[in-house]
């Protein structure tokens, strides 16, 4: 049903922010049409990888591909929907008003701006400003543009934080529609409830990966009755095998200095 090149192949990706290695030799791949979900704690690098992704972040190492071309390359700014935390849509503008705006900026047609209007919840607010909307409106409407290019890759930073129970209910149904429809998408959370909704799931913890596997897949392997649990598991399965290497491998801490670029 769809192309078999991975969506997004990375290999060996370092990044270093303020001098220090946030991520550490990454390398995955994630198959087009499926959701991935991208977890870990507040800090572990969640949404550095993300900028990699989509070429918003300088790399010090490694190759990243995104649908066949190099992150980055002008020829993917319409196949790649991005949505940052951080919203970035124009307060003083109507919900309507913003999405055509970004509609036309990717050439999209008008009617897209409605279509996505429609797909987030939000057609009972399109005519207010986004400036008097609530933090959870205030996404969904980040969300939107994101989805108005009808992208082939979709990368979203902590989509539901601020939503209640339904809502994210709604969207997790939306972002199954999509990839139903051949769209692929890398949807990073800390809510391990999250995580259950994925087709596999790549656990991060201080710019490594824990995990890269389907959810039933890693309860299997670890034996936990949650998702939650297995995380805690495998955290502690590292700890384990990382004091049983600290003695004899000290070469770990030498491989950060000098990679500044
Ligand atoms: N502009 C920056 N300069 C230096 N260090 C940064 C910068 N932005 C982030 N970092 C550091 O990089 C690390 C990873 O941050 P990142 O924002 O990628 O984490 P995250 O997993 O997305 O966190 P959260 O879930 O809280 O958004 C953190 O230690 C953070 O302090």
């Amino acid at each position: 049903m769809m192309n078999s090149a991975p969506a997004i192949e990375a290999r060996g990706l370092r990044v270093v922010r303020g001098g220090r290695a946030v991520l550490h030799d990454l390398s995955f791949e994630v198959a087009r049409g499926s959701v991935v979900g991208l977890l870990g704690p507040s800090g572990c690098g969640k949404s550095t990888l993300l900028r990699a992704l989509v070429g918003v972040q300088v790399v010090a190492g490694g190759t990243v591909t995104v649908l066949g071309a190099p992150a980055g390359s002008p020829g993917l700014r319409r196949r790649v929907g991005y949505a940052t935390q951080a919203p970035a849509v124009y307060t003083d503008l109507s919900v309507g008003e913003n999405l055509r705006y970004f509609a036309a900026v990717l050439g999209a047609p008008r009617a897209a701006a409605d279509r996505v209007i429609e797909e987030v919840g939000l057609a009972d607010h399109r005519d207010r400003a986004v400036g008097t909307l609530s933090g959870g409106q205030l996404n969904r409407v980040n969300l939107a543009v994101a989805l108005v290019g009808r992208p082939e890759l979709l990368v979203l930073d902590e989509p539901t934080v601020g939503l209640d129970p339904v809502l994210r209910e709604e969207l997790w149904k939306l972002f199954r529609e999509l990839a139903g429809n051949g769209t692929t998408l890398l949807v990073s959370s800390h809510v391990m409830d999250e995580a259950g909704r994925t087709d596999r799931l790549l656990l991060m913890r201080e710019g490594r990966f824990l995990a890269d596997d389907a959810p039933d897949a890693l309860l299997e392997r670890t034996g936990a009755r949650d998702l939650e649990e297995a995380f805690l598991r495998l955290i502690t399965d590292t700890a384990d095998t990382a004091d049983t290497a600290d003695t004899a491998d000290t070469a770990d801490t030498a491989d950060t200095p000098g990679s500044t670029a």
